[in-house]
């Protein structure tokens, strides 16, 4: 890999603090950057070098998924700088162009930068601009943007943000981060189907019955209620890693295939994707709102009692939804997405059902098997099982689903993080969210911002711990969502009633 700087807008925050330094740092740890490298931080915060690396130091402490060495981290910080700046101020740039300049030549590096925007979007076409009327875009080397979610708020924001953009950054120089792209589990779903015939042979509608994609979280809108409240599930979820996570389950794609290949067939899915007319909304997509309820054992407020909540919010902290991939290898299967806060268990899963058995099995006396069942974790466990049926020993005639299984702890692998840098300093595009798959995906959600927005759905209300709302299940119809766990409340509840007979 070449050697390079990373100007970091956003060095005092958050997601820098929580993942970026972690990441560079096991990235370092791994020898999977240069040993020369050069990190300037950027904030309005009037921090020195010292306090800066001391504040990494700490970051990496408090978040790394691997004990650090304090020796290593000593020399790892060494390669970061802080540089005071205000985006909007012109003359800041200055300073800074002569900071990167200063550095490259002190570490011998040939000039490839690469910006990363962790800051709110509405600063990404002023820094692009300002980056290139101070001329820190003119380098020897490469020049690479990266850019954090969200981007846009609809399909008509994201295409104003992309055409400001687009006039200083080519696309291929725009790297757009979406961390469900850097989960390994995610980047492992092309070589699962094309390595393995077995999956690859029955990946299509003549054999699969539905696909099932879910991303449930137990926290609840936590400190970001600003700006939660005014995004949902939808725009904060569903727009991007949902639909992204479907792209990648649905895809076909040839062995081997390049980064432009995969965007192709990306894409691809997208424009297959039946569109939802303002009629059918309601028969396809069901959103909802936390209550109050209990997880793990500990009672949580409902969403409005939630700090920073607009006492009448409206806000989606759930949605369901149905979609068709009108295309040859999926016609006719649906495709079901939910995603919500303050579910019963934290679980990103796909969940793959083959049609019934009995289909193929075609004798009367065998009424009870299971469909099989690929079921591919993501998080917070990595894993892959498939439910298969066997004979009965006890009850002759009858099958009993038995699961084959591989599961890794997530903590073990590395980071979406780390890959995603990892990916963006070798210049490798394949695990980013190019801007075809960004507008086609806002040009879905469009009708569904806008019957929200209307109030044209019910808003579902659902307890805390519990699986979404009833809507949710109903939505199926015959179908129904795998491997849900019995909420607490109800699970208690039974384990009293079970006391009580006993009693
Ligand atoms: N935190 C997270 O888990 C996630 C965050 N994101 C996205 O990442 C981005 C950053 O989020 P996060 O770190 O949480 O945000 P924070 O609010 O914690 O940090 C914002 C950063 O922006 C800097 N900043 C704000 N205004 C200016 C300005 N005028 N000039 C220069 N710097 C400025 C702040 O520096 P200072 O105050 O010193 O000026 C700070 O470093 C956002 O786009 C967010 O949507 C995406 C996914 C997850
Ligand atoms: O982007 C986001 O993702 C997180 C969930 O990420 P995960 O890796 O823990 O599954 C979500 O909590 C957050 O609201 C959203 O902005």
């Amino acid at each position: 890999m070449e050697a390079a700087s990373i100007v970091l807008f956003g060095a005092t925050g958050d997601l820098a603090m929580r993942k970026l330094y972690p990441a560079l740092f096991n990235l370092y740890m791994d020898g999977k950057i240069p040993s020369t490298f050069s990190v300037i931080g950027l904030g309005r915060r009037e921090w020195t070098d010292e306090y800066f690396q001391s504040h990494i130091a700490k970051a990496l402490n408090a978040f790394s998924r691997r004990k650090p060495d304090e020796t290593l981290v000593r020399e790892f910080v060494q390669a970061f700088r802080y540089c005071a700046l205000d985006v909007n101020n012109s003359e800041d740039y200055t300073r800074l162009k002569e900071l990167v300049v200063q550095r490259e030549q002190q570490l011998g590096l040939a000039g490839n930068r690469l910006f990363y925007l962790s800051v709110g979007p509405e600063f990404f076409a002023t820094i692009a601009e300002q980056l290139i009327q101070s001329g820190l875009g003119e380098t020897a080397g490469w020049k690479r943007l990266v850019i954090e979610k969200p981007f846009g708020r609809d399909l008509a924001s994201a295409r104003e943000l992309n055409e400001k953009l687009s006039h200083f950054f080519s696309e291929e120089e725009v790297y757009r981060i979406d961390h469900y792209l850097g989960k390994p589990m995610v980047q492992n779903l092309e070589v699962l189907e094309y390595s393995n015939p077995v999956i690859h042979a029955l990946w299509s509608n003549r054999y699969i019955a539905n696909v099932q994609i879910t991303a449930a979280e137990t926290v609840g809108v936590e400190e970001r209620a600003g700006y939660y409240d005014k995004t949902g599930a939808i725009r904060d979820m569903f727009q991007n890693h949902m639909l992204q996570l479907l792209m990648m389950t649905t895809m076909h794609l040839p062995n081997p295939s390049t980064p432009e290949e995969v965007r192709r067939k990306k894409k691809s899915v997208l424009e297959s994707l039946r569109p939802l007319q303002p009629e059918d909304i309601a028969a396809h997509v069901i959103r909802g709102q936390y209550q109050e309820g209990v997880i793990a054992g500990q009672a949580v407020q409902g969403y409005l009692d939630e700090p920073g909540i607009e006492p009448y919010s409206q806000n989606d902290t759930f949605i369901a939804a149905k979609l068709w991939i009108d295309n040859h290898f999926w016609k006719g299967i649906p495709i079901y997405i939910r995603t919500g806060k303050r579910m019963q268990e934290k679980s990103t899963r796909i969940v793959v059902q083959f049609k019934d058995p009995m289909e193929s099995y075609n004798d009367p006396r065998h009424t009870t098997a299971e469909p099989n069942l690929l079921v591919i974790e993501i998080n917070p466990n990595e894993g892959i099982s498939l439910q298969l049926n066997t004979k009965d020993a006890d009850h002759p005639g009858q099958f009993v689903p038995v699961r084959a299984n591989s599961m890794t702890h997530a903590a073990d692998m590395p980071e979406a993080y780390e890959n995603l840098i990892f990916d963006a300093l070798r210049g490798d595009a394949t695990f980013f969210a190019h801007w075809d798959e960004v507008e086609l995906s806002w040009a879905w959600v469009q009708p569904i911002l806008e019957a929200f927005e209307a109030n044209a759905l019910p808003l579902y209300t659902y307890k805390s711990g519990s699986n979404g709302p009833e809507a949710a299940h109903e939505l199926l119809g015959s179908d129904k969502w795998w491997l849900d766990k019995e909420p607490e409340v109800e699970a208690a509840g039974e384990k009293l009633q079970e006391k009580l007979v006993q009693i």
